[in-house]
């Protein structure tokens, strides 16, 4: 993000409580021109109570939001949310079922009447609704309506879009070729995105920045690639895919495990550590009249395994493996067709490189 990209939403350490409970736990952010943020977080963890004070619709206890630079939202200070420059999609994101498509439009616009016209056919064109301007709501199919709350919502332009699980009303077929229009509509209007999902995959696909949100805390940020790669912690890395976990003591920076030695720096002797290591990354191997493959400084000692069993799930297979060890369960995933019969006797791998090592209270 270059410097001279302006910030249009800044959070600080903003807190709510309900009932003697802390919902929002000293929540920072920030969200450039043009930019995806999204909010990433179990149900409950507090996710829409943070948008709903940024909206203006929830006030905070503690911290501050500003938009554009200006105060919105902090002690004494208090904008109505129709003062803020925020465009709100929600869910449930209600046209007006007797107004038609143009007028939910133009609902929010303030502008003289020919200015008025002209932004709504800009919009109604770029959300691929051109002549629909006079049907009703009730005549649009879901994704239809969906389109036309986001071109309502982008009317006035927004210094910055606020949106609540937008897509989750839609059916699956439909998602994704809305979620990549809407992403583009969104980045040509450059406004500030702040989008609340508690699915990985619609934050991994819509986001420059996740925030991941658990228990009223941020607990990680980053760019999807470094949130995947280098989870904060194990629920981190179990909030994206499944994840396999082998447990060792660590002696002098090494823990031992029935697939040879990992680096545990850090950790202290006799301390207990996790390897958490996703589905993807345990490479399976060849049965070889009872000895695995060799072992690598890339992938270590090979583990055996007896298949438990296999599912294909379209993109990727998943196999399920009781160890020899400890009677550990392990699953590992392989892209395309590959269904072993339960009972087959394969050799287990774990790469070194994208394996995360965690104290056994979960934290590196
Ligand atoms: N007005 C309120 N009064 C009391 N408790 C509330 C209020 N609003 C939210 N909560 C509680 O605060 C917690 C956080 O709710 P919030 O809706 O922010 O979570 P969320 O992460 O958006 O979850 P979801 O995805 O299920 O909407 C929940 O336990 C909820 O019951």
């Amino acid at each position: 993000m270059p410097d001279s990209t302006p910030l249009r939403l800044e959070v600080s350490h903003l807190s709510r409580a309900f009932g003697g409970r802390r919902v929002v736990d000293d929540v920072t952010l920030t969200v450039a021109a043009g930019q995806v943020t999204c909010l990433l977080g179990p149900s409950g963890c507090g996710k829409s109570t943070t948008l709903r004070i940024i909206a203006g619709v929830e006030r905070t206890d503690q911290g501050e939001v500003r938009i554009d630079g200006r105060l919105v939202e902090g002690p004494g200070v208090h904008v109505p949310p129709e003062a803020r420059s925020v465009g709100l999609m929600f869910q449930d994101f209600a046209l007006f079922p007797h107004l038609t498509v143009a007028e939910n439009v133009g609902f929010g616009l303030r502008a003289e009447r020919a200015r008025k016209v002209q932004r709504i056919g800009e919009l109604l064109e770029k959300v691929d609704l051109s002549g629909f301007g006079q049907k009703h709501p009730h005549e649009l199919s879901g994704g239809e309506q969906q389109r036309v709350a986001l071109a309502r919502a982008l009317a006035p332009r927004p210094r910055v879009m606020l949106m609540d699980e937008p897509f989750s009303g839609l059916d699956n077929r439909l998602r994704d070729g809305i979620r990549d229009r809407t992403l583009e509509l969104l980045k040509e209007e450059g406004a500030a995105v702040l989008l609340v999902t508690h699915e990985p995959d619609e934050a991994m696909r819509m986001a420059d920045e996740i925030a991941l949100m658990r228990q009223g805390r941020i607990v990680q940020k980053g760019a999807p690639y470094n949130v995947y790669n280098a989870p904060v912690d194990k629920a981190a890395a179990a909030f994206f895919s499944d994840i396999n976990v082998i447990r060792g003591i660590s002696r002098g920076a090494l823990t031992e495990t029935p697939f040879g030695a990992f680096l545990t720096p850090g950790h202290a002797d006799g301390a207990e550590v996790e390897i958490v290591i996703r589905p993807q990354h345990l490479r399976i191997d060849f049965d070889r009249g009872g000895r695995g493959p060799n072992p690598t400084p890339e992938d270590g000692t090979p583990a055996r395994g007896t298949v438990l069993r296999s599912r294909y799930l379209g993109r990727e297979s998943l196999v399920d493996f009781s160890m020899d060890f400890e009677g550990a369960k392990l699953t590992a995933s392989v892209p395309g067709v590959f269904l072993p019969k339960p009972g087959t006797v394969l050799w287990l791998m774990i790469r070194r490189d994208r394996c995360f090592v965690f104290g056994s209270h979960g934290r590196s």
